[in-house]
């Protein structure tokens, strides 16, 4: 018989839409949420954004997988969205916290290459001395692979797809751990015409 583990790690969220500059964006776009494997995350798609919930490490597997499938068809494919978690009002999912803790779409993400520019800004919600959370958090110096350049109102990352979407995850984590509300809001770009890469 397999024992019953309750979570204690709280539900995060993802609100965010694709824009893909093709004639194919709606099969892109239809292809990408439907090929994904989303069975560890509550998912709700309308015709202006798409919101999972679930644990971290599910939510933050289900947006890279999503983005990378769009953006390697080589097309010039932007996403942008925001991570929420601890959210005062946000309860009702609860049932995709029971779920383990392997990323279903790992696998099959970590073997894709594909360069991206990324900008991102974190918003501790419930403090007063947020600059002091954010620098004292968030190093990205130590992050892997990924170039690191202040901009205003937003650090930009430039890198592999993957190595962007785990310095993003590593700097919310490390937020959250001592701010329970927090958000996080990012822009990430691959293919473009005008890309500096
Ligand atoms: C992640 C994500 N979810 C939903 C939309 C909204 N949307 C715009 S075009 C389209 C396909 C044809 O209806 C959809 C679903 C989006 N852009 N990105």
């Amino acid at each position: 018989m397999s024992e019953e583990v309750c979570s204690t790690e709280r539900i995060a969220g993802a609100q965010f839409n694709l824009s893909v500059m093709s004639d194919d964006f709606k099969e892109i776009i239809l292809g990408a949420l439907a090929e994904v494997d989303t069975a560890n995350v509550w998912k709700d798609t309308d015709d202006v954004s798409t919101c999972v919930r679930g644990k971290p490490v599910h939510v933050f597997d289900v947006v890279k997988a999503i983005y990378l499938h769009a953006a390697k068809t080589g097309e010039h494919v932007e996403m942008s969205g925001t991570f929420s978690i601890g959210c005062p009002g946000d309860s009702s999912g609860d049932t995709y916290m029971d779920r383990g803790d392997t990323p279903a779409n790992e696998d099959n993400a970590s073997s894709v290459s594909q360069k991206a520019g990324c900008k991102f800004a974190l918003y501790p919600l419930n403090t007063g001395n947020y600059m002091d959370v954010i620098y004292e958090q968030i190093d990205l110096s130590k992050e892997q692979n990924v170039t690191v350049t202040p901009s205003h109102y937003a650090t930009r990352l430039d890198g592999e797809v993957n190595d962007i979407f785990r310095a993003l995850q590593n700097a919310f984590i490390k937020v959250q751990n001592v701010v329970s509300h927090t958000t996080m809001t990012f822009t990430i770009s691959a293919n473009s015409p005008s890309s500096k890469q």
